[in-house]
């Protein structure tokens, strides 16, 4: 085997799985700036005001928020949500990204005549237009009867991956209201044979509060959707407390526990999806150093590496793989190893899970031959 160095390329090279990632964090500067001159056109906005806020490279956790109501400002219609969705697919696919959990909190417009469920739809929509990719995206479940959509790989363009598998969690926004959560939920249920997978809980974790999302979070266990939450991202002991309590197939971040919490995570094996450039450039976590993967990672707690937003923090998840390699000194059999564990995590079946070790173990006769 050759020294040992874990580069760039070699991250983009293994194949990962992205668990956490948003829809609307995960456009492209290129694309938005495009929105804006659309919205400019049409005397919605002032593009030179929204250009150096597209391109402003640090913000906040306070700043994350007002920049994603200007981009849900963009990005808007049918039309915008369908091509952000393939741009993200494409993107992903382009890191080497095999299995992708995206997620998207669904949104009503009347005036535009958008619902929760068409805009879930132009969601899928864009997802089933993507050429330069195989998408897997309907469950290929016996019992549902439906073809799995293939699309020809379009040559001109070279994807890392061959096939991308995709799966969609619907997000409740801290901001809404208990029937507007149940509403998502219940749209979850009935999309389930269209690639929805799951329900995710997010929002500025500093607006809503937990008491108002759990009816709608019960009632999603009750439909036996699986569920992810960010928990933590900020300050706020009872509600990580509750949180916990609440047992969630997944959570996002962890950043914020003290130390009964960690125990409890510990002893309650929740994988925790880890975003270690969202914690640090929104100042949740102060260095990369200080962050809590660490600790993890060493106790061998279930974690899988994430890229949270790569629009917004201008990211991939090879690089979330490489400042890990180069922050905590793992090496590319770790990391490897790291990247094969998070398919015990993902929502999708059994047979998808089959497929991604199969992808996993012809990865790791390669690494044994570099
Ligand atoms: C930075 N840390 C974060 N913490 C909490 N929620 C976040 C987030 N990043 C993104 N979102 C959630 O995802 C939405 C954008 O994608 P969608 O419109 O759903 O596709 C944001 O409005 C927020 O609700
Ligand atoms: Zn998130």
């Amino acid at each position: 085997m050759e020294e040992e160095r874990v580069d760039m390329e070699w991250c983009r090279w293994l194949p990962k799985i992205e668990l956490h990632a948003h829809l609307n964090g995960s456009i492209r500067d290129s694309t938005l700036l495009e929105l804006a001159k659309i919205l400019d056109d049409k005397n919605v906005i002032v593009f030179s005001d929204v250009e150096h806020v597209v391109l402003k490279a640090d913000r906040s956790l306070r700043e994350c928020f007002t920049m994603f109501d200007l981009i849900h400002l963009l990005a808007t219609d049918h039309k915008a949500i369908r091509r952000i969705a393939k741009e993200a697919v494409e993107d992903f696919a382009a890191e080497n990204v095999i299995y992708l959990e995206l997620r998207t909190t669904p949104k009503k417009n009347d005036s535009i005549g958008m619902t929760k469920r068409s805009y879930v739809e132009a969601v899928i929509a864009g997802i089933e237009s993507v050429e330069t990719v195989k998408v897997e995206f309907i469950p290929s479940d016996e019992n549902t009867k439906k073809p799995i959509k293939t699309i020809p790989i379009i040559d001109s363009y070279e994807p890392k991956t061959k096939k991308i598998y995709v799966r969609l969690l619907l997000s409740i926004d801290r901001r809404e209201t208990t029937a507007a959560a149940l509403e998502t939920v219940e749209l979850a249920s009935e999309m389930k044979d269209s690639g929805v997978i799951g329900i995710d809980l997010s929002g500025n974790p500093r607006i809503g509060d937990w008491f108002t999302v759990l009816p709608a979070l019960n009632r999603a266990k009750e439909l036996e959707l699986p569920i992810t939450l960010h928990c933590g991202e900020v300050p706020n002991k009872k509600e990580i407390q509750a949180m916990l309590e609440f047992c969630p197939q997944r959570i996002g971040h962890a950043v914020f526990l003290e130390d009964d919490e960690w125990k409890t995570l510990k002893s309650s094996y929740i994988p925790v999806e880890i975003c270690l450039s969202s914690n640090v450039k929104t100042r949740c976590v102060p260095s990369y150093d200080d962050h809590h993967f660490i600790d993890l990672y060493n106790a061998k707690h279930p974690l899988v590496l994430c890229t949270d937003d790569p629009g917004m923090f201008s990211i991939s998840l090879s690089r979330e793989y490489y400042i890990a390699a180069k922050t905590f000194g793992l090496t590319k059999a770790q990391l490897h190893e790291m990247a094969m564990e998070a398919i015990t995590y993902v929502f999708a079946d059994h047979k998808v899970k089959k497929a991604l070790e199969e992808i996993f173990k012809d990865s790791e006769r390669k690494l044994t031959q570099q």
